[in-house]
């Protein structure tokens, strides 16, 4: 399980998480939805081990998160991947889609170009399409390399931030599936944050909607 427990996460004066407890558990899809500024994304971001909270803990598979970001234990560290809202604010943009989905295999010493391949061609990316730089392809066609990236040193806990929110429908099925499918194969457990009530009643098998911050 990946489980936050009393985090408090306060931004300046601002508190966004006020003593939220929130758990993940492996094999499921666990949907997150509430209203714009409630503080889901900060949660993700927790959960990633991205962002230290102010106080209370998180534990992944009972090992208790003691460093957040490059601080983080890398074996944990690589065991939540995260994919958010705006591929093109999360990618290099100086980098081809083949090198996107590579660069968390090479971060960690073990590439392995035939998987990586693999992981395009599940995602739905044609040969012709991975040699391209991001401006050169479509949101969605970065989109499925950014969830290509997030699979490729195989998560325990996948985060989806408003995955599919600025795709198209044909898009966002396919992704969705490429998630299930990874989930049934590995027992991974998906976070899947939302504000399409529509999207997650068919995608989740439980559902938490926060208040604003966190309640
Ligand atoms: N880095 C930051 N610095 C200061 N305030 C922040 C920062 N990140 C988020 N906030 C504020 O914290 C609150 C929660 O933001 P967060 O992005 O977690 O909410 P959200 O529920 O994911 O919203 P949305 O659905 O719009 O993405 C908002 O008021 C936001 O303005």
């Amino acid at each position: 399980m990946l489980k936050a427990s009393d985090v408090t996460v306060r931004y300046g004066r601002q508190t966004v998480l006020d003593r939220v407890g929130f758990t993940l558990e492996p094999g499921r899809v666990t949907g997150l939805g509430g209203p714009s500024g409630c503080g889901k994304s900060t949660l993700a971001r927790v959960l990633a081990l991205m962002l230290r909270p102010a106080s209370g803990t998180v534990t992944l598979d009972g090992h208790p998160v003691r460093g957040w970001r490059q601080r983080a234990d890398r074996e944990l560290r690589i065991s939540v991947a995260l994919v958010y809202q705006q591929p093109r604010l999360a990618v290099d943009p100086r980098l081809t889609l083949t090198e996107i989905i590579a660069e968390p295999r090479a971060a960690v010493g073990r590439p392995d170009p035939e998987r990586t391949g693999e992981l395009a061609a599940e995602v739905g990316l044609t040969p012709d399409l991975l040699t391209r730089r991001p401006h050169e392809v479509s949101d969605g066609q970065l989109q499925r390399a950014c969830l290509a990236r997030a699979l490729s040193l195989e998560p325990r806990y996948l985060i989806c931030d408003e995955m599919t929110t600025m795709l198209d429908a044909s898009t966002q099925a396919h992704l969705v599936a490429v998630v299930n499918a990874y989930r049934e194969r590995t027992g991974a457990g998906v976070l899947a944050i939302s504000h399409d009530d529509v999207l997650l009643g068919r995608w989740a098998d439980s559902v938490t909607t926060f208040g604003r911050f966190g309640g």
